[in-house]
């Protein structure tokens, strides 16, 4: 079983767009079993830096490990543990919900072994299972992103903007499952990571960093 522990590290980390500096000089340890909010206003770099920790976008300064067991893992392997669930990530629109999970989970397994249907039921989405998700509301497709974040065997969770286009009960929903997956009995225990301005999201998480320390 896969239950070895994650930390993530980042030294002096920095990302430039033209010559504008978004973040500069970011110093951090994440490790598995807690949870971290950035939060700051509109276009302060929230989105970016969790794309960056996240080795979906490179950094223009400073350097990003990703340790198991303090063993550095290479790059290469670090998208097999990331799972990220943001507005501006696309789903698969011309699957139906059932063949979504079904090819997401070729790639990147469910905990626990869970099987789709399963899933589907905890997303709330049973009526839906066989629609194709071009056809989906937006807060339908908004719990189908975090219910892949919740449900996928990744040790690095990542949530931009989580209860966007969700009303109260899919809030009260994200609440419920996002609390559940840093409780201690989650294997493998996560870093999850919340980029957010919306108190309501990240009530729960000892760690609120604000990104504009780190404009300079
Ligand atoms: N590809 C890009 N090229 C140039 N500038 C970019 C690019 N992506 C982001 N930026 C700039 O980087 C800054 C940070 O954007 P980012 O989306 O990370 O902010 P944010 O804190 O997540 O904002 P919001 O709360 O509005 O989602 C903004 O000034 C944005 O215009």
């Amino acid at each position: 079983m896969k239950t070895a522990n994650l930390t993530l590290v980042a030294e002096q980390i920095g990302k430039k767009y033209r010559r504008e500096w978004i973040f500069r000089g970011v110093d951090l340890t994440l490790s598995a079993g807690n949870s971290y909010t950035f939060v700051g206003p509109n276009g302060s770099g929230k989105s970016t830096l969790l794309q960056v920790l996240a080795g979906m976008q490179p950094s223009s300064a400073g350097k990003l490990t990703y340790l198991r067991n303090e063993q550095p893992i290479d790059d290469e392997d670090w998208y097999r543990q990331i799972v990220l669930a943001a507005p501006y990530l696309e789903l698969i629109e011309e699957l139906t919900l059932l063949e979504l999970l079904d090819f997401h989970r070729r790639f990147k397994p469910f905990r626990n072994g869970a099987e789709p249907l399963e899933l589907i039921e905890q997303m709330q989405l049973t009526h839906a299972r066989n629609k194709e998700i071009k056809f989906f509301s937006s807060g339908m497709k908004q719990r189908v992103k975090l219910g892949l974040a919740f449900f996928s065997e990744a040790s690095i969770v990542l949530l931009d903007e989580p209860t966007s286009n969700l009303d109260r009960q899919g809030a009260a929903w994200y609440h419920d499952h996002v609390t559940r997956l840093i409780a201690p009995a989650t294997t493998p225990p996560v870093v999850l990571l919340i980029g957010s301005n919306q108190p309501s999201e990240y009530d729960f998480c000892p760690n609120v960093i604000d990104v504009m320390q780190w404009k300079q």
